[in-house]
C-alpha cells in the first residue's frame, strides 16, 4: 500500500515519432521494471501493426517502482497516449486520469501540430507539465531555439526544459527526479465510498473483458459488488491488478492509484469509458463529470473481393469491434459489390488500421469504397436523418438542405511551403481563420468541410510540404451548402461503390477527372464502353473507352511456351481482382485511385 505522498501520475504528449514511446522504454528500464534481457523495443506497443508502423494506438499503462535520489520510495504510474489526429478522444480521456504530463518536443525538429493539441488537452486536464527536448544526441539538435519556441508558441516556461536522449539514456535520471519533484501526487480519499474512473477497456482472449481503473476515493478489492453509474450494471470484482507492464495481481487499489479488474463482462461495449464504478452497497454520491463518448465521423463500405469471403470477414469485424467500442459496422449491400458491411471509424487511419488488420489478420482481400463523411438531411416534410452513404441519397425533390460536418485545422509548416499549403486548403473549399509566425515557421488554421480532408489530404499535404508540414484538427460543427450526390455510370450502369457527395461547383471538375481515370484504369474490353459523370439524371461528364480485341499471348509466335504460361497466369490472377459490372470488369484498384483527387 502506498501513501498518496509517493505516488506520481502521469502521462506523455508528444507529436508523432518525437519518441515518446523510446522514452517510456527508458523510464521502464532504467527504473529495472523490467530485465534488460525482457526489453523488447517499444515494450507498450502490444500490437505487431502498431510496432511495423510505429504508431502507439490504444492507451496503454505501466507502474514504476522508483527509489528517488533523497532515498524515498515511489510508484510512478505512466499512462500511455496515442499521438495521432484520430485518436485524440484517447488521449483526452487519458489525461483526467492523471496529474501530470512530460511534454516531449524533439529538439531537432520543434512544435508541431499534434504537440500543440496535445499540450492544451494537458492543460485543460489541469496538469502540470516537465518539458524535455529529445534526440540531443543527434547532431541536428538545436535545444536553445526550441526551447524558445515552446516558450513563444505554448506560453510555458522551458528555460528548465530537461535535455534528453532517449536513445542512449542521457537526462533520464533527470527525468525521473523532475517526475517525482515537479509533478504533484494525487489527491483522494480512502475513507470515503469507493470512486473509480473506468479509464479504458479492452478484450483478451484469455481474461475477457480487462478495465483499466483510476481509483478516486475509497478501495477497490477483490471479490467486491460494484456498479457501474452509467450503464447501472453490477458485477463482482474477479481479479485485481496492476501493469509492470505485464499483469501483476494485487489484493486491492486505493486512491490515486491505477490498475485493472476483469469482472465477467461479456464484451466491451457493456463498458462505458469515463464511467464511475462504485461499491454496490456504498455507492458514491455524485460521478465523475461524463465523458464524450466517441462517434465515428468517417464512414465506408467494406465488402470481400471473393463474395464467398463474406461470412469469413464478417467473424473478423466482429472480432475487432470486440475490442474497439469506437468502430461500428452494419451489413450493407450492393448491387455491384454483393453483400459487404457499412463500417464507421474515428478517422482515416483509424480505418487503415482496421482494413489492414482484416487483409492481414485474416487474409480477406477487400474493396474499400469511397470514404464518406455523415451528412444531415433536412427533408421537406420537417424531418431530419443522418447520411451515412452516398448510395441511400434519397430524391433531392424531398430534400430541402443539406448540411455537412466542417473541422478546424491547425497547420504548422516551413515557411517555403506555406503558398502550397494555403492553396491546398483553398482548393479543398476552406476558409482561412488565422495565419501567424514562429521563428521560420507559419501557424494556419483553417475552418474546411470534412468531406474534402478524408480521402487524400494528409497525403497532399505531405507531398506538396516534403513531409514538413503537421497537421491536426478537430470537428467543430456542421453548416448548410450545396452539395449534390455525383454518381457514376459504367456501361450505362451505376457503380454505386464510386458515388460521392460533393459540392455543386466542383461536381464537374471531379467528374471529368474522374471519368478520365477510369479510362486509363479499366482494361479494354470486347466492345465499346461509356464512362459517365451524372448528378441525379443529368450527365456532367463522359469519356468513351475504345473496344478492343486482344489475346494476350499473340505477342508469343507459337516459340516460347513458358512465356505463354507466364503471361496466362498473369491474366487469371488479374480477373480475381476484378469486379463484374454488368459486362464490364474493374480491377480493384480502379476504386481507390478513381478517388484519389489530384486537386
Ligand atoms: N537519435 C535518436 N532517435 C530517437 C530518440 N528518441 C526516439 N528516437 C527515434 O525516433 C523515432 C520515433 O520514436 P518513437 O518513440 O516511436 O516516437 P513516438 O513519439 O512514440 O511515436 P508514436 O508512437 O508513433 O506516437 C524512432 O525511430 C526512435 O528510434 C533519441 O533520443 N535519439
Amino acid at each position: 500500500m502506498t501513501d498518496l505522498a509517493h505516488i506520481r501520475n502521469f502521462s506523455i504528449v508528444a507529436h508523432i515519432d518525437h519518441g515518446k514511446s523510446t522514452l517510456a522504454d527508458r523510464l521502464i528500464q532504467s527504473t529495472g521494471t523490467v530485465q534488460d534481457r525482457d526489453m523488447k523495443e517499444q515494450m507498450l506497443d502490444a500490437m505487431d501493426i502498431e510496432r511495423e508502423r510505429g504508431i502507439t494506438i490504444k492507451a496503454n499503462t505501466v507502474r514504476i517502482d522508483y527509489t528517488a535520489q533523497n532515498g524515498e520510495k515511489y510508484v510512478l504510474n505512466l499512462i500511455d497516449t496515442p499521438g495521432h489526429v484520430d485518436f485524440a478522444y484517447e488521449v483526452s480521456r487519458s489525461m483526467r486520469a492523471v496529474e501530470g504530463s512530460l511534454l516531449v518536443v524533439d529538439s531537432t525538429q520543434g512544435v508541431e501540430a499534434q504537440t500543440l493539441a496535445n499540450v492544451y488537452q494537458a492543460i485543460d486536464a489541469g496538469h502540470e507539465l516537465v518539458p524535455i527536448l529529445n534526440k540531443i544526441d543527434l547532431p541536428a539538435s538545436e535545444c536553445d531555439r526550441v526551447a524558445e519556441q515552446i516558450e513563444d508558441v505554448i506560453g510555458i516556461d522551458a528555460s528548465g526544459a530537461i535535455r534528453v536522449s532517449a536513445k542512449t539514456g542521457v537526462g533520464i535520471p533527470e527525468t525521473l527526479e523532475a517526475i517525482v519533484h515537479h509533478l504533484p501526487p494525487p489527491r483522494g480519499d480512502e475513507r470515503a465510498p469507493l470512486k473509480a474512473m473506468l479509464v479504458d477497456s479492452w478484450y483478451d482472449a484469455y481474461l475477457g473483458v480487462v478495465v483499466l481503473v483510476r481509483i478516486m476515493d475509497g478501495r477497490m478489492r477483490r471479490g467486491d459488488r460494484i456498479r457501474m453509474i452509467q450503464t447501472g450494471a453490477t458485477y463482482n470484482v474477479e481479479r485485481i491488478g496492476v501493469f509492470r507492464p505485464q499483469m501483476e495481481k494485487v489484493e486491492s487499489l486505493g486512491p490515486g492509484e491505477i490498475g485493472f479488474i476483469t469482472a465477467s463482462i461479456k464484451q466491451v461495449r457493456d463498458t462505458k469509458v469515463g464511467d464511475t464504478i462504485t461499491h454496490e452497497k456504498r455507492p458514491c454520491e455524485k460521478p465523475l463529470p461524463g465523458f464524450k463518448p466517441s462517434v465515428p465521423v468517417v464512414f465506408c463500405g467494406l465488402f470481400p473481393v471473393d463474395s464467398a469471403e463474406f461470412e469469413d470477414l464478417r467473424d473478423a469485424i466482429e472480432k475487432l469491434a470486440l475490442n474497439d467500442a469506437s468502430f461500428s459496422y452494419e451489413m450493407e449491400t450492393s448491387a455491384a459489390l454483393g453483400f459487404g458491411f457499412r463500417c464507421g471509424f474515428l478517422g482515416l487511419l483509424h480505418l487503415e488500421v482496421i482494413r489492414d488488420r482484416i487483409e492481414r489478420e485474416y487474409d480477406i482481400e477487400l474493396i474499400t469504397t469511397a470514404p464518406s463523411v455523415v451528412y444531415h438531411l433536412f427533408m421537406k416534410d420537417g424531418t431530419r436523418r443522418d447520411l451515412h452513404n452516398p448510395a441511400d441519397m434519397p430524391d433531392l425533390t424531398y430534400v430541402d438542405h443539406i448540411e455537412e460536418p466542417r473541422i478546424k485545422a491547425t497547420i504548422l509548416v516551413p515557411d517555403d511551403y506555406l503558398g502550397d499549403v494555403l492553396k491546398l486548403c483553398q482548393d479543398r473549399r476552406g476558409i482561412q481563420l488565422d495565419l501567424t509566425y514562429a521563428g521560420s515557421r507559419a501557424m494556419v488554421v483553417y475552418d474546411l468541410p470534412l468531406n474534402e480532408v478524408v480521402f487524400d489530404f494528409y497525403d497532399r499535404l505531405k507531398s506538396v510540404t516534403k513531409g514538413y508540414a503537421s497537421f491536426d484538427y478537430h470537428l467543430e460543427g456542421y453548416r448548410e451548402d450545396n452539395l449534390v450526390k455525383m454518381q457514376v455510370l459504367v456501361n450505362d450502369e451505376p457503380v454505386d461503390a464510386l458515388s460521392m457527395m460533393v459540392h455543386r461547383d466542383r461536381a464537374e471538375t471531379r467528374g471529368r477527372a474522374m471519368c478520365e481515370k477510369l479510362k486509363d484504369l479499366i482494361p479494354r474490353h470486347m466492345f465499346k464502353i461509356p464512362i459517365q459523370a451524372a448528378i441525379g439524371g443529368k450527365v456532367i461528364a463522359r469519356e468513351t473507352l475504345s473496344a478492343l480485341r486482344k489475346d494476350v499471348t499473340a505477342k508469343c509466335y507459337g516459340g516460347d511456351a513458358t512465356r505463354k504460361k507466364k503471361l496466362l497466369e498473369k491474366q487469371k490472377a488479374g480477373k480475381k481482382k476484378m469486379r463484374q459490372f454488368g459486362k464490364v470488369d474493374i480491377p480493384q484498384e480502379a476504386f481507390i485511385s478513381a478517388l484519389k483527387m489530384d486537386s
